[in-house]
């Protein structure tokens, strides 16, 4: 597999890092305008560090697009003649339609749209696709990749804004989420470092008895929620304070946020 990152920042960087744990890519071209503080990468003999796009293009055949929306257009303006039918266009830019992709690249190329998060880097990302028409015969190559480096489900375009803010802004909700227990953990006796691991390791518990075990959240709530004992009062203060209504709040604020991102 040879793969092109084009746009190596947060994202990208973090695809890359999936890529290199999973040993998925026999070569990686990884691109930015200042390629100063990635060229570190190229000690992995596989991984070249360009600023040239067009290069990068030539040499690889997965095509993973992680610049911002704002630059998407040009960069592939820049590169529109060296597309060929090996090459398999696979975007992460949040708001920007296959078909504005079309608009500019053609609808005879294989488009991939993806959203995965943050944690593609430790092999545990969610992450969503879709595809043009032609992409459908490329859709289980993508899924193929990003399975390497987490879960994936494929979804119908009109689901990405929505798969946006659940699984890619959601790398943040969680964090904070974690967070504000340690300070809690914190308060209540625990230094900083080891109040962390009570949190995390507590959050992957919860999502793991949910996937293992395939039960609903209210499920298990029932199952740690002693009558008169602490929890209830502590979940049930949580609630009176608005913690469900805020998430939710949140979560269609993002939302909302996309579509102006949407119309540049
Ligand atoms: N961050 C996240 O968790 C997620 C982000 N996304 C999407 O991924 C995209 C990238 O987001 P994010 O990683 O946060 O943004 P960053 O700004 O961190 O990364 C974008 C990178 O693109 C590079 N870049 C800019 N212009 C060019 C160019 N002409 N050629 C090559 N590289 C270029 C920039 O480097 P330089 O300036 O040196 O060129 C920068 O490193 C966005 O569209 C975002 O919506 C989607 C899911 C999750
Ligand atoms: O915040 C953003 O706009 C991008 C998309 C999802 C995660 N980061």
């Amino acid at each position: 597999m040879k793969i092109a990152i084009i746009g190596a920042g947060n994202l990208g960087l973090a695809i890359a890092k999936g890529v290199l744990h999973s040993n998925g890519a026999t070569t990686m071209y990884l691109t930015k305008r200042n390629t100063t503080e990635i060229m570190d990468f190229e000690k992995y003999g596989n991984v070249t560090v360009t600023w040239d796009n067009r290069e990068a293009v030539k040499k690889s055949d997965i095509l993973i697009f992680a610049v911002q929306p704002g630059h998407f257009s040009g960069i592939l303006e820049d590169i529109l003649d060296l597309l060929t039918e090996k090459h398999v266009i696979i975007s992460t830019i949040t708001g920007f339609s296959i078909s504005k992709i079309e608009e500019i690249i053609g609808s005879d190329k294989y488009i991939i749209r993806s959203m995965p998060n943050t944690a593609i880097s430790v092999g545990n990302s969610m992450t969503c696709l879709c595809s043009n028409e032609l992409g459908e015969k490329r859709i289980d190559l993508s899924k193929a990749i990003f399975n390497r480096m987490g879960h994936t489900l494929e979804i119908p375009e009109e689901q990405m804004q929505a798969a946006t803010v659940i699984c890619a802004s959601g790398i943040a909700f969680w964090m904070r989420l974690i967070r504000a227990t340690t300070q809690g953990a914190i308060q209540l006796g625990f230094d900083a470092k080891e109040a962390q691991e009570l949190a995390m390791h507590t959050c992957n518990g919860a999502a793991s008895l949910l996937i293992e075990s395939k039960s609903h959240p209210e499920e298990e709530i029932d199952r740690v929620t002693t009558p008169k004992g602490c929890t209830i009062s502590g979940l049930n203060e949580m609630e009176h304070q608005g913690l469900s209504s805020s998430l939710i709040r949140g979560i269609v604020t993002s939302f909302e946020k996309i579509s102006q991102i949407r119309k540049g």
